[in-house]
């Protein structure tokens, strides 16, 4: 039975990075039999610029219908000024993820032991790190109403987001993570802002509420300001952490240079049901979009997440994650992970090399 795959390049190095993912799939494809159809459509400043809105009404049906999507990135400065705040790149990202109800966001950070030189960090400090990120995506201070910028007395304007969750949203991120946990090493670390945020206070009983089905999970609570700093201090003492919207947000960027870059983050953003949409945690880099030089293996092992999770590949998954180990025991590295002795490679030689080594 053939499988449907939306691809949604989006802006800036997008396109570059998912080129690369489309090439790998399209291998693992043929390879392995899987029957998926590839398609593709507009999302962001791409979608704006042809139809005027970041979320097109054909893409969102696409990606209702699709079984699994790859995603790219949105956004981009030619886009950052447009008056109407609602037509941005980010809010057709932030359209499917709602509108899927993709609420369990996992980003794992794992440090290839070929990259402990390009972390930033010291190698003993970041060596043989394997943490997974549990965000809550579709809640948060990201959707909360009210919101907006209003004009108090005075004429003085001011900006106002509500940051909540209720506790059924709550329950259902704890349990992605606490299942997360329970299928590794049964450490749970829930981030939240207690001592000062009322909704956090309530995440943290529901946290501790959910505990109580998972005896053999070892929870623990940290303030995220603490947690930021612990992620680059001692790293290695998280196995699982679990948070809201915004505070993933920052900590999954933290925790993706701790991998080397930021261009090595892949994740899932997943609903109720396990389907999903998979992409680099990092943005569209318009720093050094069209230039050819970002690095493609986040996409690629977005690809890989996504043929595990929603596609019911999982030796496909596997053959790529040990091809892009391949291709970093081959010393190819794009600049951003790029140190010396190492040979310097574009994106599309990254995907070159990806392929070989799947058809070694
Ligand atoms: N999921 C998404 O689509 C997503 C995520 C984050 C940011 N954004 C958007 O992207 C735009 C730029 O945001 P930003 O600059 O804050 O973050 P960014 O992640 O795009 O870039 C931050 C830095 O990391 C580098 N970088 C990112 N990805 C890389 C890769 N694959 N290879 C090599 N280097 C890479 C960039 O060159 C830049 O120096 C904004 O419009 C933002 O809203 C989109
Ligand atoms: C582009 C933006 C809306 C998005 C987010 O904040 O969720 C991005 O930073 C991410 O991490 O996926
Ligand atoms: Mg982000």
């Amino acid at each position: 039975m053939s499988k449907q795959v939306l691809i949604l390049p989006g802006d800036g190095i997008g396109p570059e990075i998912v080129r690369e993912a489309r090439r790998v799939l399209e291998a693992v494809n043929t390879r392995y039999s899987l029957g998926l159809e590839l398609d593709e459509a507009l999302v962001g400043g791409a979608a704006i610029d042809a139809t005027g809105k970041p979320l097109p009404d054909e893409t969102l049906a696409a990606a209702k219908a699709a079984d699994a999507i790859l995603l790219g990135a949105v956004g981009g400065p030619k886009w950052d000024t447009i008056p109407d705040f609602s037509i941005r790149p980010e809010k057709g990202l932030l359209g499917i993820r709602s509108s899927l109800g993709l609420f369990g966001n996992l980003r794992p950070a794992i440090l290839y032991p070929q990259l402990a030189h390009a972390s930033s960090l010291k190698p003993e400090v970041v060596s043989g790190l394997d943490i997974l990120i549990v965000r809550e995506l579709t809640g948060g201070i990201y959707f909360g109403q009210p919101r907006g910028i209003r004009e108090k007395e005075g004429g003085i304007r001011e900006g106002f987001n509500t940051y909540v969750y209720d506790e059924n949203e709550i329950r259902r991120i704890g349990r992605v993570a606490f299942e997360a946990a329970r299928a590794r090493n049964k450490r749970l670390c829930s981030v939240d802002k207690a001592n000062v945020l009322e909704v956090t206070v309530l995440w943290r009983e529901i946290m501790n509420d959910l505990a109580k089905e998972y005896p053999d999970v070892e929870l623990s609570h940290m303030y995220v300001d603490n947690a930021a700093m612990q992620l680059v201090r001692a790293p290695k003492q998280f196995d699982v952490m679990v948070t809201g919207n915004m505070f993933g947000d920052i900590l999954s960027d933290a925790a993706a240079m701790l991998t080397g870059s930021i261009g090595m983050l892949p994740s899932a953003s997943l609903d109720e049901s396990g389907k999903g949409m998979y992409e680099p945690c990092h943005g569209s880099a318009p720093d050094i979009a069209g230039q050819g030089i970002a690095n493609p293996l986040a996409t690629i092992l977005s690809a890989a997440m996504m043929l595990r999770y929603s596609l019911d590949a999982g030796d496909a998954a596997d053959r790529i994650e040990a091809a892009v180990s391949s291709v970093l025991d081959q010393n190819l590295r794009t600049a951003d992970i790029m140190s010396s002795g190492m040979t310097r490679v574009s994106t599309s030689e990254m995907g070159d090399a990806v392929l070989a080594a799947l058809n070694a």
